[in-house]
């Protein structure tokens, strides 16, 4: 249903970011994501119109969308953008209804359908209980619910959202996200969206477009583009690195003032706090013995902890076990979790025990990081 072919984008001679091919179809969701100055809100301004193109074309439909009058276009598209509006003393009511200019007389008078209309977009964004409340007296969270209201009124093909979730705190960022997907399978609307958070963006995403260095980096669905790599390259992080698997960022193991080594005992994702407060607090972490397919193994990965791993599925080796014991030996303390039990724990039980019958500092983390703080 839209289509973007060799399109470039820009201002005056500058093209920002050029040869962009997307595609999507009604009821599909497409997030686009970049680093800062990329080209996100350029793009979405060069869709809605806002910006002509500087090379290729848009088509809605099969049709030129530059080339459609405004009053076609504002029919089968509309806008949110992120600017904070002001529009005086205004209702939720009021501004709703905005919306549905393309459909009013010459005066703008609303029929009882538009009224009703108005009420519905309220409705299924949850803000009917604002209809009658000024917008100047309305949250973040509240006012993007209205103007998203507002350009449900429209009635559009397509809706348009400049980072929706700005001022949002995580409980609406995330009722935002889910009211989007509810939007494009509901209403089969197709909606653009630029996201910071692309946590959220992987999670809501049937298509995704990666924006950097003048270019797409990537585009389909973001299970396939979103690697390690590809967001690792999108935002040139060597500070952090991107979980693929889980879908987050994990901070690197770089400021090491601790000076202390702590050898940890884990598995199937218990370790997580303890790994995370050992790399905050510049301890040495090093956990083991894990296989490679365990939560554990990817969260120490991604924070570069050293790990003494054994492939996945694959018994744990005499040479692995004796390679944890050395480490131990030289560690200031050894913590365990309540892991999973199993064969290969029987094998961490052993090295728990190791650290004890050395009268080592061995500490249980089961809930309270507090334990861990006189290392
Ligand atoms: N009106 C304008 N005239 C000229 N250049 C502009 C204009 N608006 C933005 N730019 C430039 O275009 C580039 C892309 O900006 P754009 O706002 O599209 O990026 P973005 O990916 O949306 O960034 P952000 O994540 O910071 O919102 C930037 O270098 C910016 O300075």
């Amino acid at each position: 249903m839209l289509k973007t072919e060799n399109l470039s984008v820009g201002y005056g001679n500058n093209i920002i970011v050029k040869n962009i091919n997307l595609d999507m179809k009604e009821g599909e969701i497409l997030c686009i994501i970049g680093p800062n100055g990329a080209g996100k809100s350029t793009l979405l301004k060069t869709i809605a119109t806002y910006l002509k193109p500087k090379n290729g074309a848009v088509y809605l439909d099969g049709k030129k969308i530059h080339e459609l009058t405004p009053s076609q276009l504002a029919k089968e598209m509309a806008i949110v953008l992120t600017e904070r509006v002001n529009p005086g003393n205004m209702t939720g009511f009021d501004i709703i209804a905005i919306g549905r200019h393309p459909y009013t007389d010459l005066f703008g008078r609303l029929s009882k359908e538009d009224k009703d209309i108005v009420v519905d977009s309220a409705k299924s964004v949850n803000a009917e209980y604002l209809l009658h409340k000024n917008f100047f007296e309305m949250s973040d969270g509240e006012r993007q619910k209205i103007m998203i209201a507002r350009a449900l009124a429209q009635e559009p093909e397509i809706l348009i959202l400049d980072e929706p979730t700005s001022y949002l705190d995580a409980k609406h960022k995330i009722e935002l996200t889910l009211l989007l997907r509810e939007l494009s399978s509901q209403n089969n609307l197709a909606i653009i969206v630029t996201l910071h958070d692309i946590e959220l963006a992987l999670r809501i995403a049937d298509k995704m477009a990666l924006i950097k260095n003048h270019e797409i980096l990537a585009f389909g669905y973001p299970e396939n583009v979103m690697s390690r790599e590809v967001v690792n390259n999108l935002y040139d992080l060597d500070n952090a690195n991107y979980g693929e698997y889980i879908g987050y960022f994990e901070l690197k193991n770089k400021i090491k003032i601790k000076n202390k080594k702590v050898f940890i005992v884990c598995g199937g994702g218990t370790g997580a706090p303890v790994l995370r407060y050992l790399v905050k607090n510049g301890y040495e972490p090093v956990v083991g013995v894990l296989h490679k397919n365990d939560a554990d193994y990817f969260i120490a990965e991604n924070m570069g902890i050293d790990i003494i791993a054994e492939e996945a599925y694959d018994p744990i080796s005499y040479e692995k076990f004796e390679k944890a014991k050395k480490e131990i030996d030289h560690a200031d303390a050894v913590v365990y979790t309540k892991f999973p039990s199993g064969k290969t724990n029987i094998l961490n039980n052993e090295l728990v025990e190791y650290a004890k019958n050395k009268y080592m500092k061995s500490i249980f983390y089961e809930s309270d990081i507090s334990v861990l703080k006189d290392i």
